[in-house]
């Protein structure tokens, strides 16, 4: 397993050991003794979360503002960029965003720690994606950020407009969102 710095110390690329042979492959998606021991990460993951989405939908900018959620995000179907922007008040990258091309093929995943939003955009016609989280879904904490902020100005690889749910279309930009101190 590889660990992948990023532009925001804290959010890590992973690629796993992909073991191939004429039937196939097998990789480990999660191994919480290696993750700990080789990359130096601890998360106690509580919730699996899996979802399907056609080509050109965008999901996000989401975070709890109650039980904060790390999320280990990869893509078992399909290809996706992967996008979290830090909100935390006090982090010197606060308001920076990373974005990375999550796929099937690539089997990249991304840790993404508490104190981020996060959102994806699906690039191939279908992606499905599967990610634990470090604390349980909290309805009434849910939040969502613009995901077209232009203070956040994003580069998200879209040719038309985004498919969206309604809770994203009325997103809060950055500057008036609730945040993590
Ligand atoms: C997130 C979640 C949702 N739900 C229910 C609530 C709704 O009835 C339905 C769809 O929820 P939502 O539209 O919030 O799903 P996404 O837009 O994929 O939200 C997720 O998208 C981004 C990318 C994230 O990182 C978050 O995990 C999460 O906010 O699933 C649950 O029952 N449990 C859950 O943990």
């Amino acid at each position: 397993m590889k660990l992948i710095s990023t532009e925001i110390s804290d959010v890590y690329l992973i690629e796993p050991q992909v073991f191939t042979d004429s039937r196939g492959f097998f990789f480990e998606s999660y191994n919480q003794q290696k993750f700990t021991d080789e990359l130096g990460i601890t998360a106690d993951f509580v919730q699996d979360n899996h979802s399907a989405s056609q080509k050109n939908v965008l999901r996000g900018l989401h975070y709890q503002i109650i039980q904060p959620q790390g999320k280990l995000v990869r893509v078992v179907v399909g290809t996706i960029f992967d996008v979290a922007v830090d909100i935390r008040k006090s982090s010197p990258t606060f308001g920076q965003w990373i974005g990375y091309e999550l796929s099937a093929e690539n089997k990249r995943q991304l840790w993404i720690p508490a104190g981020f939003a996060h959102g994806f955009l699906v690039i191939s016609q279908v992606a499905e994606v599967i990610y634990k989280t470090t604390d349980y879904y909290a309805p009434g904490g849910d939040r969502t950020i613009l995901w077209n902020d232009p203070d956040l100005a994003i580069d998200w690889p879209i040719k038309e407009p985004p498919i969206l749910s309604a809770k994203d279309t009325n997103g809060q930009p950055l500057k008036s969102a609730q945040i993590y101190e």
